[in-house]
Protein backbone atom coordinates (compact mmCIF):
# COMPACT_ATOMS: atom_id res chain seq x y z
CA UNK A 1 0.00 0.00 0.00
CA UNK A 2 1.26 3.49 -0.69
CA UNK A 3 1.17 6.27 1.65
CA UNK A 4 -0.99 8.14 0.44
CA UNK A 5 -3.47 5.36 0.54
CA UNK A 6 -2.42 4.86 3.95
CA UNK A 7 -3.51 8.39 4.60
CA UNK A 8 -6.78 7.60 3.06
CA UNK A 9 -7.47 4.55 5.27
CA UNK A 10 -6.57 6.31 8.59
CA UNK A 11 -8.53 9.28 7.36
CA UNK A 12 -11.79 7.10 6.95
CA UNK A 13 -11.46 5.33 10.31
CA UNK A 14 -11.34 8.47 11.39
CA UNK A 15 -14.55 10.05 9.70
CA UNK A 16 -16.09 6.50 11.68
CA UNK A 17 -15.16 6.97 14.85
CA UNK A 18 -17.56 9.62 16.84
CA UNK A 19 -15.66 11.18 19.32
CA UNK A 20 -16.55 10.35 22.87
CA UNK A 21 -14.85 9.14 26.52
CA UNK A 22 -14.48 5.79 24.98
CA UNK A 23 -12.88 6.44 21.50
CA UNK A 24 -10.73 9.21 22.91
CA UNK A 25 -7.47 6.43 22.68
CA UNK A 26 -8.23 5.25 19.73
CA UNK A 27 -8.45 8.55 18.11
CA UNK A 28 -5.42 9.96 19.86
CA UNK A 29 -3.35 7.38 18.15
CA UNK A 30 -5.17 7.80 14.70
CA UNK A 31 -4.05 11.58 14.72
CA UNK A 32 -0.66 10.49 15.85
CA UNK A 33 -0.55 7.70 13.08
CA UNK A 34 -1.53 10.32 10.30
CA UNK A 35 1.22 12.98 11.58
CA UNK A 36 3.65 10.58 11.16
CA UNK A 37 2.51 9.43 7.58
CA UNK A 38 2.14 12.98 6.47
CA UNK A 39 5.91 13.71 7.58
CA UNK A 40 6.95 10.54 5.14
CA UNK A 41 4.77 12.23 2.49
CA UNK A 42 6.55 15.87 3.22
CA UNK A 43 10.46 13.99 3.57
CA UNK A 44 12.35 13.65 0.27
CA UNK A 45 12.54 10.48 0.74
CA UNK A 46 9.47 9.50 -0.30
CA UNK A 47 10.50 10.13 -4.01
CA UNK A 48 8.96 13.50 -5.88
CA UNK A 49 11.37 15.48 -3.19
CA UNK A 50 9.94 17.58 -0.33
CA UNK A 51 12.46 20.78 -1.24
CA UNK A 52 12.17 23.15 -3.85
CA UNK A 53 12.75 21.62 -6.63
CA UNK A 54 15.26 23.59 -9.82
CA UNK A 55 13.88 26.74 -10.90
CA UNK A 56 11.94 27.01 -7.93
CA UNK A 57 13.55 28.28 -5.35
CA UNK A 58 15.11 31.96 -6.58
CA UNK A 59 17.00 34.00 -4.63
CA UNK A 60 15.32 35.91 -2.12
CA UNK A 61 15.94 39.84 -1.69
CA UNK A 62 13.96 42.52 0.29
CA UNK A 63 13.09 42.11 3.74
CA UNK A 64 10.33 39.99 3.37
CA UNK A 65 8.61 37.73 0.97
CA UNK A 66 4.98 36.93 0.05
CA UNK A 67 4.30 33.88 -2.13
CA UNK A 68 1.10 33.43 -4.08
CA UNK A 69 -0.91 30.27 -4.06
CA UNK A 70 -4.07 29.19 -5.65
CA UNK A 71 -6.19 27.24 -8.12
CA UNK A 72 -4.85 27.50 -12.07
CA UNK A 73 -6.20 30.70 -13.98
CA UNK A 74 -7.41 32.72 -10.52
CA UNK A 75 -5.30 35.21 -11.43
CA UNK A 76 -2.05 35.40 -9.78
CA UNK A 77 0.04 36.11 -12.25
CA UNK A 78 -2.38 39.03 -13.52
CA UNK A 79 -1.97 40.56 -9.45
CA UNK A 80 1.90 40.17 -9.52
CA UNK A 81 2.74 41.76 -13.14
CA UNK A 82 0.91 44.78 -12.11
CA UNK A 83 1.75 45.17 -8.68
CA UNK A 84 6.25 44.98 -9.06
CA UNK A 85 6.01 45.63 -13.43
CA UNK A 86 7.83 42.62 -13.51
CA UNK A 87 6.33 40.22 -16.37
CA UNK A 88 4.73 37.24 -15.30
CA UNK A 89 2.99 35.58 -18.17
CA UNK A 90 -1.19 35.63 -17.97
CA UNK A 91 -3.39 33.52 -19.92
CA UNK A 92 -6.76 32.09 -20.09
CA UNK A 93 -5.30 28.85 -20.33
CA UNK A 94 -4.55 26.66 -17.12
CA UNK A 95 -1.21 26.09 -15.93
CA UNK A 96 0.61 29.33 -17.83
CA UNK A 97 2.71 29.70 -14.97
CA UNK A 98 5.35 26.90 -15.25
CA UNK A 99 7.73 28.06 -12.08
CA UNK A 100 8.43 30.54 -9.39
CA UNK A 101 8.58 34.42 -11.09
CA UNK A 102 9.97 36.76 -8.49
CA UNK A 103 9.31 40.60 -8.29
CA UNK A 104 9.29 43.42 -5.79
CA UNK A 105 6.89 45.99 -4.21
CA UNK A 106 8.02 48.75 -2.26
CA UNK A 107 5.68 49.16 0.64
CA UNK A 108 6.26 52.35 2.68
CA UNK A 109 9.93 52.64 1.75
CA UNK A 110 10.07 48.87 2.58
CA UNK A 111 10.62 46.17 -0.94
CA UNK A 112 9.31 43.59 -0.28
CA UNK A 113 9.60 40.10 -2.35
CA UNK A 114 6.56 38.98 -4.18
CA UNK A 115 6.68 35.09 -5.86
CA UNK A 116 4.50 34.31 -8.08
CA UNK A 117 3.74 30.49 -8.26
CA UNK A 118 2.07 27.87 -10.72
CA UNK A 119 -1.50 26.74 -9.87
CA UNK A 120 -1.53 24.17 -7.83
CA UNK A 121 -4.90 21.52 -7.61
CA UNK A 122 -6.20 19.39 -5.04
CA UNK A 123 -3.84 16.41 -4.02
CA UNK A 124 -0.66 18.77 -4.20
CA UNK A 125 0.99 17.38 -1.38
CA UNK A 126 0.38 13.78 -2.55
CA UNK A 127 2.88 14.84 -5.76
CA UNK A 128 0.52 15.84 -7.88
CA UNK A 129 1.26 18.33 -10.67
CA UNK A 130 3.92 20.72 -9.41
CA UNK A 131 2.07 21.19 -6.39
CA UNK A 132 4.43 19.69 -3.83
CA UNK A 133 7.25 22.17 -5.07
CA UNK A 134 5.45 25.08 -4.88
CA UNK A 135 4.16 24.44 -1.26
CA UNK A 136 7.48 23.80 -0.41
CA UNK A 137 8.43 27.70 -1.81
CA UNK A 138 5.68 28.84 -0.07
CA UNK A 139 6.64 27.15 3.55
CA UNK A 140 9.75 30.05 3.41
CA UNK A 141 7.44 32.82 2.57
CA UNK A 142 6.77 35.59 5.49
CA UNK A 143 2.89 35.66 3.95
CA UNK A 144 0.91 33.44 1.75
CA UNK A 145 -1.69 34.97 -0.70
CA UNK A 146 -4.21 32.53 -0.99
CA UNK A 147 -5.92 33.52 -4.46
CA UNK A 148 -8.93 32.64 -4.66
CA UNK A 149 -11.48 33.20 -8.07
CA UNK A 150 -14.86 34.94 -6.25
CA UNK A 151 -16.53 33.01 -9.85
CA UNK A 152 -15.43 29.45 -8.35
CA UNK A 153 -16.93 27.26 -5.90
CA UNK A 154 -16.01 28.98 -2.05
CA UNK A 155 -15.03 25.16 -1.43
CA UNK A 156 -11.75 25.68 -2.95
CA UNK A 157 -10.42 27.82 -0.16
CA UNK A 158 -10.51 24.31 1.90
CA UNK A 159 -8.95 22.38 -0.37
CA UNK A 160 -5.87 25.15 -0.37
CA UNK A 161 -5.87 25.02 3.10
CA UNK A 162 -5.93 21.17 3.44
CA UNK A 163 -2.92 21.05 1.54
CA UNK A 164 -0.86 23.75 2.64
CA UNK A 165 -1.54 22.11 5.80
CA UNK A 166 -0.45 18.81 4.78
CA UNK A 167 3.00 20.04 4.50
CA UNK A 168 3.09 21.26 7.81
CA UNK A 169 1.75 25.11 7.29
CA UNK A 170 -0.44 26.72 9.33
CA UNK A 171 -2.20 29.38 8.87
CA UNK A 172 -2.64 32.75 10.83
CA UNK A 173 -1.85 30.57 14.06
CA UNK A 174 0.15 31.17 16.75
CA UNK A 175 2.75 27.94 18.16
CA UNK A 176 0.11 26.28 20.65
CA UNK A 177 1.30 26.93 24.43
CA UNK A 178 2.36 23.59 25.19
CA UNK A 179 5.38 21.72 26.30
CA UNK A 180 6.13 18.47 26.09
CA UNK A 181 9.51 17.95 28.06
CA UNK A 182 10.86 14.35 27.81
CA UNK A 183 12.49 12.57 30.82
CA UNK A 184 14.72 9.44 32.14
CA UNK A 185 12.01 8.04 34.18
CA UNK A 186 8.72 8.88 36.21
CA UNK A 187 6.13 8.21 33.33
CA UNK A 188 3.86 10.72 32.00
CA UNK A 189 2.74 14.04 33.89
CA UNK A 190 0.15 15.97 32.61
CA UNK A 191 -0.01 19.76 33.98
CA UNK A 192 -2.90 22.00 32.52
CA UNK A 193 -3.09 25.74 33.66
CA UNK A 194 -6.07 26.30 31.66
CA UNK A 195 -9.62 23.74 31.59
CA UNK A 196 -9.10 21.21 28.91
CA UNK A 197 -12.08 21.23 26.63
CA UNK A 198 -10.81 19.78 23.25
CA UNK A 199 -8.41 16.96 24.39
CA UNK A 200 -8.47 14.58 27.04
CA UNK A 201 -5.87 12.80 28.94
CA UNK A 202 -6.35 9.23 27.06
CA UNK A 203 -6.11 10.80 23.88
CA UNK A 204 -2.73 12.83 24.88
CA UNK A 205 -1.89 9.04 26.51
CA UNK A 206 -2.45 7.50 22.95
CA UNK A 207 -0.93 10.41 21.42
CA UNK A 208 2.66 10.02 23.52
CA UNK A 209 2.03 6.22 22.83
CA UNK A 210 2.12 6.13 19.02
CA UNK A 211 5.54 8.97 19.66
CA UNK A 212 6.91 6.03 21.68
CA UNK A 213 7.36 8.85 24.50
CA UNK A 214 7.16 6.96 28.33
CA UNK A 215 8.38 9.81 30.09
CA UNK A 216 7.76 13.19 29.81
CA UNK A 217 6.10 16.77 31.25
CA UNK A 218 3.31 17.85 29.30
CA UNK A 219 2.50 21.40 30.05
CA UNK A 220 -0.96 22.84 28.61
CA UNK A 221 -1.62 26.51 28.65
CA UNK A 222 -2.99 26.59 25.32
CA UNK A 223 -7.09 27.47 26.00
CA UNK A 224 -9.19 25.26 23.51
CA UNK A 225 -5.92 23.02 22.94
CA UNK A 226 -6.47 19.66 20.49
CA UNK A 227 -5.05 16.85 19.49
CA UNK A 228 -3.63 18.32 16.60
CA UNK A 229 -2.08 21.28 18.42
CA UNK A 230 -0.44 18.32 20.59
CA UNK A 231 0.92 16.45 17.71
CA UNK A 232 1.94 19.73 16.07
CA UNK A 233 4.44 20.05 19.10
CA UNK A 234 5.27 16.73 18.59
CA UNK A 235 6.07 16.81 15.24
CA UNK A 236 8.20 19.59 15.46
CA UNK A 237 8.41 20.74 12.10
CA UNK A 238 5.47 23.08 11.64
CA UNK A 239 5.63 26.53 10.36
CA UNK A 240 3.67 29.55 11.74
CA UNK A 241 2.72 31.98 8.38
CA UNK A 242 -0.16 34.54 8.09
CA UNK A 243 -2.07 34.46 5.51
CA UNK A 244 -4.66 36.82 3.25
CA UNK A 245 -7.27 35.66 1.16
CA UNK A 246 -7.18 37.76 -2.21
CA UNK A 247 -11.11 37.10 -3.69
CA UNK A 248 -10.21 38.30 -7.32
CA UNK A 249 -12.43 38.96 -10.42
CA UNK A 250 -14.93 41.00 -8.12
CA UNK A 251 -15.31 42.98 -11.38
CA UNK A 252 -17.54 40.13 -12.62
CA UNK A 253 -20.12 40.06 -9.84
CA UNK A 254 -22.61 42.01 -7.75
CA UNK A 255 -22.64 44.41 -5.13
CA UNK A 256 -25.03 42.06 -3.36
CA UNK A 257 -22.43 39.09 -3.45
CA UNK A 258 -19.56 41.32 -2.83
CA UNK A 259 -21.05 41.80 0.77
CA UNK A 260 -20.93 38.44 1.48
CA UNK A 261 -17.61 37.80 0.34
CA UNK A 262 -16.36 40.49 2.89
CA UNK A 263 -17.81 38.36 5.79
CA UNK A 264 -14.88 35.79 5.46
CA UNK A 265 -12.01 36.24 7.81
CA UNK A 266 -8.73 37.36 6.42
CA UNK A 267 -10.27 38.29 3.02
CA UNK A 268 -9.57 41.20 0.71
CA UNK A 269 -11.76 41.07 -2.47
CA UNK A 270 -10.22 42.71 -5.16
CA UNK A 271 -10.14 43.02 -9.38
CA UNK A 272 -6.26 42.54 -10.49
CA UNK A 273 -7.39 43.22 -13.88
CA UNK A 274 -9.62 46.57 -13.36
CA UNK A 275 -7.25 46.82 -10.50
CA UNK A 276 -10.26 47.28 -7.98
CA UNK A 277 -9.54 47.29 -4.13
CA UNK A 278 -5.57 46.72 -4.91
CA UNK A 279 -4.64 49.86 -2.01
CA UNK A 280 -6.67 48.40 0.58
CA UNK A 281 -4.94 44.94 0.20
CA UNK A 282 -1.68 46.50 0.25
CA UNK A 283 -2.39 47.93 3.28
CA UNK A 284 -3.30 44.30 4.73
CA UNK A 285 -0.60 42.90 3.10
CA UNK A 286 1.87 45.41 5.31
CA UNK A 287 -0.02 44.78 8.41
CA UNK A 288 0.06 41.25 8.05
CA UNK A 289 3.84 41.30 7.58
CA UNK A 290 4.62 43.35 11.05
CA UNK A 291 7.44 45.19 9.96
CA UNK A 292 9.61 47.62 11.87
CA UNK A 293 10.71 50.94 9.91
CA UNK A 294 13.29 52.92 12.26
CA UNK A 295 14.36 56.10 11.00
CA UNK A 296 17.95 57.52 12.08
CA UNK A 297 18.74 60.97 13.12
CA UNK A 298 22.12 62.37 12.39
CA UNK A 299 23.65 64.36 15.36
CA UNK A 300 22.33 67.94 15.25
CA UNK A 301 20.15 66.88 12.16
CA UNK A 302 16.37 66.04 11.04
CA UNK A 303 15.75 62.50 11.13
CA UNK A 304 15.77 60.66 7.52
CA UNK A 305 12.45 59.88 7.14
CA UNK A 306 12.57 58.79 3.35
CA UNK A 307 14.46 55.57 4.07
CA UNK A 308 13.90 53.53 6.48
CA UNK A 309 15.62 50.54 7.88
CA UNK A 310 13.28 47.92 8.04
CA UNK A 311 13.59 45.42 10.42
CA UNK A 312 11.30 42.10 11.57
CA UNK A 313 9.59 41.82 14.08
CA UNK A 314 11.15 39.63 16.94
CA UNK A 315 14.66 40.67 15.21
CA UNK A 316 14.20 44.69 15.65
CA UNK A 317 16.93 45.62 18.92
CA UNK A 318 18.87 48.23 18.59
CA UNK A 319 21.86 45.70 17.82
CA UNK A 320 19.70 44.26 14.95
CA UNK A 321 19.61 48.04 13.69
CA UNK A 322 23.15 49.03 13.87
CA UNK A 323 24.04 45.01 12.14
CA UNK A 324 21.47 46.39 9.07
CA UNK A 325 23.55 49.43 8.43
CA UNK A 326 26.94 47.88 8.73
CA UNK A 327 28.66 45.17 10.73
CA UNK A 328 31.01 47.42 12.99
CA UNK A 329 28.83 49.85 13.99
CA UNK A 330 27.40 47.65 17.42
CA UNK A 331 31.32 47.92 18.06
CA UNK A 332 31.58 51.33 18.08
CA UNK A 333 28.71 52.76 19.71
CA UNK A 334 28.42 53.91 23.25
CA UNK A 335 24.73 54.44 23.16
CA UNK A 336 21.46 55.27 21.29
CA UNK A 337 19.09 57.35 21.69
CA UNK A 338 15.56 56.94 21.00
CA UNK A 339 12.19 58.64 19.72
CA UNK A 340 9.04 57.07 19.62
CA UNK A 341 6.54 54.68 21.04
CA UNK A 342 9.02 52.03 22.46
CA UNK A 343 10.52 55.18 24.05
CA UNK A 344 10.09 56.40 27.95
CA UNK A 345 9.29 59.36 27.32
CA UNK A 346 9.13 62.21 24.36
CA UNK A 347 12.39 64.01 24.65
CA UNK A 348 14.47 60.84 24.10
CA UNK A 349 15.40 57.78 25.83
CA UNK A 350 19.17 56.88 26.04
CA UNK A 351 19.25 52.81 25.83
CA UNK A 352 21.82 50.03 25.28
CA UNK A 353 21.84 47.85 22.32
CA UNK A 354 19.68 45.28 23.53
CA UNK A 355 16.50 47.97 23.59
CA UNK A 356 13.50 46.41 21.37
CA UNK A 357 12.15 49.62 18.67
CA UNK A 358 8.78 49.89 17.45
CA UNK A 359 7.38 50.84 14.19
CA UNK A 360 8.50 54.70 13.00
CA UNK A 361 10.71 54.72 15.92
CA UNK A 362 14.13 57.33 15.33
CA UNK A 363 17.53 56.39 16.72
CA UNK A 364 20.25 58.35 17.23
CA UNK A 365 23.32 56.11 17.41
CA UNK A 366 26.23 57.76 19.89
CA UNK A 367 29.72 56.48 18.84
CA UNK A 368 32.70 55.83 21.12
N1 LIG B 1 -12.65 39.22 -14.92
C1 LIG B 1 -11.41 39.12 -14.44
N2 LIG B 1 -10.54 38.30 -15.04
C2 LIG B 1 -9.29 38.23 -14.53
C3 LIG B 1 -8.90 38.98 -13.40
N3 LIG B 1 -7.61 38.70 -13.11
C4 LIG B 1 -7.20 37.81 -14.03
N4 LIG B 1 -8.21 37.53 -14.91
C5 LIG B 1 -8.16 36.62 -16.05
O1 LIG B 1 -8.00 35.28 -15.58
C6 LIG B 1 -7.20 34.54 -16.49
C7 LIG B 1 -6.05 33.89 -15.75
O2 LIG B 1 -5.14 34.87 -15.31
P1 LIG B 1 -3.67 34.53 -14.85
O3 LIG B 1 -3.11 35.77 -14.24
O4 LIG B 1 -2.92 33.90 -15.96
O5 LIG B 1 -3.97 33.46 -13.72
P2 LIG B 1 -2.93 32.56 -12.88
O6 LIG B 1 -3.58 32.34 -11.57
O7 LIG B 1 -1.60 33.17 -12.87
O8 LIG B 1 -2.94 31.21 -13.73
P3 LIG B 1 -1.84 30.01 -13.75
O9 LIG B 1 -0.49 30.61 -13.87
O10 LIG B 1 -2.23 29.24 -14.94
O11 LIG B 1 -2.05 29.27 -12.49
C8 LIG B 1 -6.72 35.51 -17.57
O12 LIG B 1 -7.57 35.36 -18.69
C9 LIG B 1 -6.92 36.87 -16.91
O13 LIG B 1 -7.14 37.90 -17.84
C10 LIG B 1 -9.86 39.85 -12.80
O14 LIG B 1 -9.63 40.56 -11.81
N5 LIG B 1 -11.09 39.87 -13.35
K1 LIG C 1 -3.62 31.02 -16.51
MG1 LIG D 1 0.19 32.42 -13.47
Amino acid sequence: MTTVQRIKEVEDEMTKTQKNKATSYHLGQLKAKLAKLRRELIAPSSGGGGGAGVGFDVARTGIASVGFVGFPSVGKSTLMSKLTGTHSEVSEIDFTTLTTVPGTVKVHGAPIQILDLPGIIEGANDGRGRGKQVIAVARTCNLIFIVLDVLKPLGDKAIIERELEGFGIRLNKKPPAITCRKKEKGGINIVNTVPLTNIDHDEIKAILSEYRINNADIAIRQPGATADDLVDVIEGNRVYIPALYVLNKIDAISIEELDLLYKIPYSVPISSKEWLNVDELIESMWEALDLVRVYTKPRGLAPDYSQPVVLRRGKCSIEDFCNNIHKEIAKQMKYAVVWGASAKHSRGQKVGTDHILEDEDVVHISKK
